[in-house]
């Protein structure tokens, strides 16, 4: 990476400019700093030193000790005897001086955005799949899943969270830049607009897929109002937008594209035959060809011939569900605008797979299992409903747990996707945190219309996708929903490691058919 650096001036007037210093302490004019952190247990020499989130002041201490020569907190620290720059809102304050320190990395990328309460992981998948192509392999992702800064083994590696914290985003930025990366494919989640990880970021092209309830508690959004305007923010920070016209919100949404951008560098899309609620030209539509579990074919045409692009064709996806077709339909336009001709995109989509994301096995005496990762009552439902339209005449068998200590509205969603769609469920545990898995299961099934499903309650996983294989006759499908390809269950505070659904399921069918 090439040699950084933040100077004491840089930092004041870039603070200035904002409205967020409040004042400096046992300042030093000619302060440099050679590097950035907000954790302590990573402070080398002549490091800025970010107090943020639930600190306690021993970690300056702890920082000062192994080389730090500055800080930036909204508090002064009495005991410090570095200089300090106080703000007003520590997360603005480091995003901005994190930016500024890796050298605007942003500047040198064309930057691709997806946020929605579903699909972000997919349509990124999608689009950074075409861009491959388009780019000759110089597209880095930033997802959920995974993040990828360029070829080396060593620079794909599990993402800590959806959108990292900004410090973060930024040192992953310059790197793929200076592995020669062009295109950055990202997701943003509502927390990071909450948490300013990504304040002062704009997108070249920002995609808004849909939104729906979820992640509201008292870990994330106080309320759905909030949600939905940190998910706006993305819009209002992109230099063409493009909008799923069939989504919740559509007229909020389209205000929020439109405060910032001209609305000839809007794309809406939509299903052939859906009528917006609100009155836009639609930019393209599409349709399904082929739609079931072996085969994804549709149809993109351009209905605007003003929207300048043209993406229209016939498509193939390797991911089954009408849905992925929404998300395929976004990630080609996002693509196009990056520079994808209609061929790359109809050249890759149907090689692109996401790990977790609708993945089967078939086994000989029993029903077909799929793992996904669908976790809400939005997806749950999408997934399910497709499935039935498939295997019509099948039982449907869930096995579903429900998290602790955050998305507190799943538990009825789950109730209600699974009265609307399944014959059996298998209720059990999904990352209970610090909450009792018992007690969540039991909210589940507050919400489940008894005389239409079949409820077991087995906590323990492993043991809940055994009786849920081993009761299923080869018509049925059993779903285990919610973990996709987590390796962990979280308890208590702690990643405890899970061998994953998938792997169970296997070692459950090896021994059941052996
Ligand atoms: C609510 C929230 O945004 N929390 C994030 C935040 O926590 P925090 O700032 O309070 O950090 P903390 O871990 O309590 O520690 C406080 C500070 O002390 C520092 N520290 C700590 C120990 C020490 O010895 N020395 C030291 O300096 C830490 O580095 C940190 O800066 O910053 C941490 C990184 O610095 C994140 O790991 C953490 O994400 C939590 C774990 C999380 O899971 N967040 C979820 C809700 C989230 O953001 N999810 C979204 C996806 C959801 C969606 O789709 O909307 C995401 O983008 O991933
Ligand atoms: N457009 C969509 N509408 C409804 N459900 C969807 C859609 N796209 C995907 N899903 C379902 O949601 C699940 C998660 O999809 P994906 O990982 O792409 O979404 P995400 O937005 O990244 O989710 P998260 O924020 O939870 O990480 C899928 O496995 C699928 O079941």
């Amino acid at each position: 990476m090439m040699k950084l650096h933040l100077s004491a001036l840089q930092i004041t007037t870039i603070l200035r400019e904002h409205h967020l210093l409040k004042t400096i302490v046992k300042s030093v004019t000619e302060a440099t700093y050679q590097n950035v952190s907000y954790d302590s247990r990573a402070v080398t020499a002549d490091t800025l030193f970010f107090c943020k989130g639930n600190f306690k002041p021993e970690y300056l201490a702890s920082a000062v000790t192994a080389g730090a020569t500055g800080y930036v907190a909204e508090q002064e620290n009495l005991a410090a005897t570095i200089p300090g720059y106080i703000v007003t809102d520590i997360q603005k304050a480091m995003a901005l001086l994190g930016a500024a320190f890796y050298g605007y990395p942003q500047d040198e990328l064309f930057i691709i955005a997806f946020t929605g309460t579903k699909g972000k992981t997919t349509s990124a998948y999608f689009s950074r799949g075409i861009l491959q192509q388009t780019t000759n392999k110089h597209t880095a992702l930033f997802s959920t899943i995974d993040r990828i800064l360029g070829p080396k083994p060593e620079q794909e590696f599990k993402s800590d969270l959806t959108t990292p914290e900004s410090l973060n985003l930024f040192h992953d930025m310059r790197e793929a830049v200076d592995s020669g990366m062009t295109h950055l494919v990202m997701e943003v989640s509502s927390q990071a607009y909450k948490k300013n990880r990504v304040y002062g970021l704009t997108y070249d092209v920002g995609i808004f897929l849909n939104i729906s309830p979820d992640h509201i508690g008292r870990n994330e959004h106080p309320t759905f109002a909030d949600y939905l305007h940190c998910k706006l923010q993305l819009l209002v920070n992109s230099r063409k937008c493009i909008i799923n016209a069939e989504t919740d919100y559509l007229e909020d949404i389209y205000m929020a594209a439109k405060a910032t951008t001209d609305p000839e560098d809007i794309y809406l899309y939509a299903r052939k035959g859906v009528k917006p609620t609100i009155n836009v030209p639609v930019d393209f539509e599409f349709a399904s060809q082929e739609d079931n579990l072996k085969d994804a074919k549709f149809t993109v045409k351009r209905l605007n011939e003003a929207s300048g692009l043209d993406v229209s064709g016939e498509y193939q996806l390797a991911l089954p569900g009408d849905y992925n077709e929404n998300n395929a339909v976004a990630a080609i336009i996002a693509a196009g605008l990056a520079g994808a001709s209609v061929t790359d995109a109809q050249a890759t989509l149907p090689d692109v797979t996401v790990p977790g994301r609708f993945e089967s096995l078939t086994t000989a005496t029993h029903g077909t299992v799929f793992v996904d990762y669908a976790h809400n009552y939005a997806s749950v439902k999408a997934l399910l409903s497709f499935l039935r339209k498939q295997y019509n005449d099948s039982r449907v068998i869930v096995v579903v747990g429900s998290p602790g200590d955050k998305g507190i509205s799943r538990r009825e969603g789950f109730g209600k996707a699974l009265s609307e769609e399944a014959d059996v469920a298998y209720l059990t545990s999904d990352d209970p945190g610090f909450e009792d898995p018992a007690a969540i299961a039991a909210k589940i099934d507050e919400h489940i219309d008894h005389d239409k499903v079949t409820v077991h309650v087995e906590i323990d996983r492993p043991k809940a996708i055994k009786q849920a294989i081993s009761a299923s006759r080869p018509n049925d499908i059993v779903v285990l929903a919610a973990k996709g390809e987590d390796p962990y269950q979280k308890i208590q505070g702690v990643d405890t490691h899970y061998p994953t659904d998938m792997v169970v399921a296997k070692k459950v069918v090896a021994e059941l058919e052996q």
